[in-house]
């Protein structure tokens, strides 16, 4: 079919042109002049709004860094916000460059695919555009087997076009997964290196939520890249098959108008643009501690529901999430103005003005068709694809443009992400540092078959000394007892011996040193630890099946259990059954489960944290025996001085840098090498001196604990009689009722609840919401019978309509706009 040739009559329209030219400038005037109000007010909002937010901001290290940029004025601010969006911009560029070194042949095929799925849609599109322009032309010349071949093409073609859409999708989730599993590996591979996942949120205390941004952060960047990616592609598939088109039928210097605008009007745009990197950024962070106060609540349920504090936990939880709501709703209203100026001046005015610009030398005269009905047609065919050729290419380049807001909201996360890949390698080679043996460092840690301390500082994380100066040998065989009051460190020198906490100073010697600590000094902790899994992945724990040097058999799991009183759980639960141990055993259950968990292990030293706090003394004493039997040495944290009959050295720590070691020799006198616990008489030390003297009379407490002054007897004497005439009430539990209710009475029933709830705020967004779906439905129906009344002037092509086409063109825009962003 012959195309209109354009670029001749074009030039010879110009005349008409120039006298449009006023309306399309008071036209742009009008809604430059909206927008920017819009801008202002919305700034102004921002900056009553920015206090609250900066408060909740607290943590953030990026928004810190924008307020203490900020504090020196409007300029600080100014630099601040350029500093804080060229790093983030620098996180983004350093992740992308991860994920395309590391993104390997199958990521490289998800790319390919996407780019040759952009190209065909594009292709099919054109295609299905040119097919609508000849259905237009084949309707009005009434010519029906062609109308038939046409619609099958157009079906044929719209098949087409949703499976490349949707292969397009699923290589887009595919590249999505790619990245995810690039970034969560690389995450991993230093979060759970020497300790750092204990060390970020209890020593260095940088990132306060990794868990949301390794869980959260990182698919979600990885989505949005991978949607960018994928628009982008169609976008410059489309914009370039477009230019092409548009050139071969009008002049080029149409197209470098368009591109000028687009150019133009999208730096101009982006200088109004919101922080949306920042943005993102805080919604990331609210959203994290909104979920950890959650979490948290979930571990304590049971205590909180003890002392009842359900209405302090919902304050807190409730406080977190009306910062996350109030800064989503910021985050709304940001979005919804400047993306519907954005989406106007960059897509819908400029293709708009571009339409009218290119088909304007119609109504100049030179362009009217012939008479006939043939020449009729074909302008039909032809306008309905050149408007399609122009609106897609005005959209293509929208979307590349808009590139930029969506970079800036994936800056956000990139920023987070990699700061937590750089605390996390930070904190990952800080064993390596302390393994360094050289000796102008000064603190070093070395292998032996026993543990010393020579010199060996312990210090808090917030820079409290505990310990100083500690100079202690444990050799295997021997026994040692730590005491000292409430947060003296008693469990701070095993965190610094374990690695948690570094070293400052000192030297330590202990066996095992680059493995983890558990190989040869297995600690059981005060709180027990029990992972989801069955009875005898409990037992192995750490270890996993694949680990296990001999597989323990179920009469090894049999022997483990009796040793702490637990083979009745052989019976209660079955063998693969997994079990969240920590919600169904008792504490004083899950305090053996971890010593039976010593009795697998076998290890050389065992340190012992108040593990048996809550068994019974009598439970307690068999577990020390039968640990000393075992052959391992025990290094007891307690406070009970009746477990001093099993120790032979006694370390007493004051919690202000002073301790105490007492050895028992072989006569079973006792000896202090070296005293520097300054004084044991004021009450906080009272549990240090009590342990002390009950080490010096050992044997005397040793025989006085077995004798008839047992637990068990004192419980029995202590405990209150059971009156034997009362009798225990059980509680009434009600019944439901089980007749329903008539029809009419649920109806009434439920409209009872829905009116006061139509008529409260919430009531009143619903209205305003199907208010809005009500009005936008009767918009479309309007434009569509626009649409073709408007054709029909076009057909006419009498000059006085030029003016109305034009603005009808803008209105119609303006109003898709508003309502898409609505
Ligand atoms: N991650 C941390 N950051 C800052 N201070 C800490 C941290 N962990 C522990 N502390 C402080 O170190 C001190 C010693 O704690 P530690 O757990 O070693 O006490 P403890 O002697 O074992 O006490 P208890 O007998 O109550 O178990 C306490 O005052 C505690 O507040």
């Amino acid at each position: 079919m012959p195309s209109l040739q354009l670029l001749q009559l074009t030039e010879r329209g110009r005349g008409l042109l120039a006298s449009r030219r006023r309306t399309l400038a008071v036209v742009s005037g009008a809604l430059v002049a909206g927008g920017a109000l819009a801008y202002a007010r919305s700034g102004r909002g921002q900056r009553r709004r920015g206090r609250p937010e900066a408060a909740n901001d607290g943590d953030d290290a990026l928004a810190r860094n924008g307020e203490r940029l900020g504090h020196n004025g409007t300029d600080g601010r100014l630099s601040g916000t350029t500093k804080r969006r060229k790093s983030a911009l620098k996180s983004l560029h350093f992740l992308a460059a991860i994920l395309l070194k590391k993104i390997g042949p199958n990521g490289t095929r998800y790319l390919l695919g996407l780019m040759l799925t952009a190209v065909l849609r594009t292709a099919v599109g054109h295609r299905l555009a040119k097919v609508q322009g000849f259905l237009f032309k084949a309707a009005f010349l009434r010519r029906v087997p062609t109308f038939t071949r046409l619609i099958i093409e157009n079906l044929i073609l719209c098949f087409l076009q949703s499976a490349v859409y949707q292969t397009s999708k699923y290589l887009t989730g595919s590249l999505n997964l790619r990245f995810k599993k690039i970034l969560t590996d690389l995450v991993h591979a230093d979060y759970f290196q020497n300790m750092v996942y204990y060390k970020i949120s209890h020593v260095d205390h940088r990132i306060s939520n990794p868990e949301q941004r390794i869980a959260s952060d990182i698919p979600k960047f990885c989505s949005e890249l991978s949607e960018l990616v994928q628009d982008d592609l169609a976008a410059v598939a489309e914009g370039l098959i477009y230019t092409w088109r548009l050139c071969s039928y009008a002049s080029p210097k149409y197209m470098l108008w368009i591109l000028g605008y687009i150019l133009v009007a999208g730096g101009a745009i982006r200088n109004f643009s919101p922080a949306f990197g920042k943005m993102k950024s805080t919604e990331q962070h609210l959203e994290g501690e909104y979920r950890q106060l959650h979490s948290r609540l979930r571990t304590h349920a049971e205590s909180v529901a003890f002392y009842g504090g359900e209405k302090r936990e919902e304050y807190h939880i409730m406080h977190r999430f009306r910062a996350l709501v109030g800064h989503l709703k910021h985050v709304l209203h940001e979005n919804w103005w400047f993306g519907m100026i954005q989406d106007f001046f960059l897509k819908y005015f400029g293709a708009t003005v571009a339409v009218v610009l290119i088909i304007e030398p119609f109504f100049s005269g030179d362009l009217r068709p012939d008479s006939s009905t043939l020449g009729r047609a074909d302008m039909l065919s032809n306008l309905r694809y050149h408007t399609s050729v122009i609106i897609a290419l005005f959209q293509s380049l929208g979307t590349l443009s808009i590139s930029s807001r969506r970079l800036n909201i994936l800056s956000g996360y990139a920023d987070r992400i990699r700061e937590l890949l750089d605390v996390s390698r930070e904190l990952s080679g800080v064993r390596d540092r302390s393994l360094n043996h050289s000796s102008s460092v000064g603190n070093y840690i070395s292998e032996a078959n026993h543990i010393e301390f020579s010199g060996v500082k312990v210090v808090t994380p917030a820079g409290n000394v505990l310990v100083d100066d500690l100079t202690l040998r444990v050799e295997t065989g021997s026994n040692l007892l730590i005491t000292g009051p409430n947060g003296s460190g008693k469990s701070s020198l095993f965190r610094v011996l374990g690695g948690l906490w570094p070293l400052v100073s000192g030297h330590i010697v202990k066996p095992g040193v680059g493995s983890d600590l558990n190989k040869e000094i297995f600690y059981v902790p005060q709180r027990p630890y029990t992972a989801v899994g069955t009875l005898r992945e409990q037992l192995i724990y750490p270890l996993t099946a694949d680990q296990e040097t001999e597989p323990l058999s179920y009469d090894g799991m049999v022997d483990l259990l009796k040793n702490v009183d637990l083979e009745y759980l052989l019976e209660r639960y079955p063998l693969d059954k997994e079990v969240n141990w920590g919600d169904e055993l008792s504490l004083g259950e899950q305090q053996r489960l971890g010593m039976a968990r010593l009795f697998y292990h076998k290890p050389k030293f065992a340190i012992l944290d108040e593990c048996t706090s809550a068994v019974t003394i009598d439970m307690e004493e068999r577990f020390c025996k039968k640990v000393r039997a075992m052959g391992t040495s025990c290094i007891t944290i307690s406070h009970r001085p009746a477990l001093v009959a099993f120790h032979n050295i006694v370390l007493s720590l004051d919690g202000e840098g002073g301790w105490d070691v007492q050895h028992r020799r072989d006569d079973s006198s006792f000896y202090t090498e070296e005293s520097e616990l300054t004084s044991l008489e004021t009450e906080r030390k009272s549990d240090a001196l009590t342990v002390q003297r009950a080490f010096m009379n050992r044997a005397k407490s040793n025989a006085s604990l077995r004798s008839k002054d047992s637990y068990s007897t004192k419980v029995i004497a202590t405990s209150p009689k059971l009156e034997t005439g009362q009798t225990v009430r059980t509680p009434v539990i009600p019944h439901l009722q089980c007749s329903p209710r008539p029809l009419p009475l649920r109806a009434a029933a439920m409209l009872k609840i829905l009116v006061p709830k139509l008529l409260d705020k919430q009531g009143g967004q619903l209205l305003a919401v199907a208010l809005l779906i009500f009005s936008r439905t009767v918009i479309s129906d309007r434009i569509a019978s626009l649409n073709g009344w408007f054709l029909q002037y076009l057909l006419l092509s009498e000059e006085p309509h030029i003016k109305f086409c034009l603005i009808y063109l803008i209105f119609r825009d303006y109003c898709e706009v508003c309502l898409g962003a609505g």
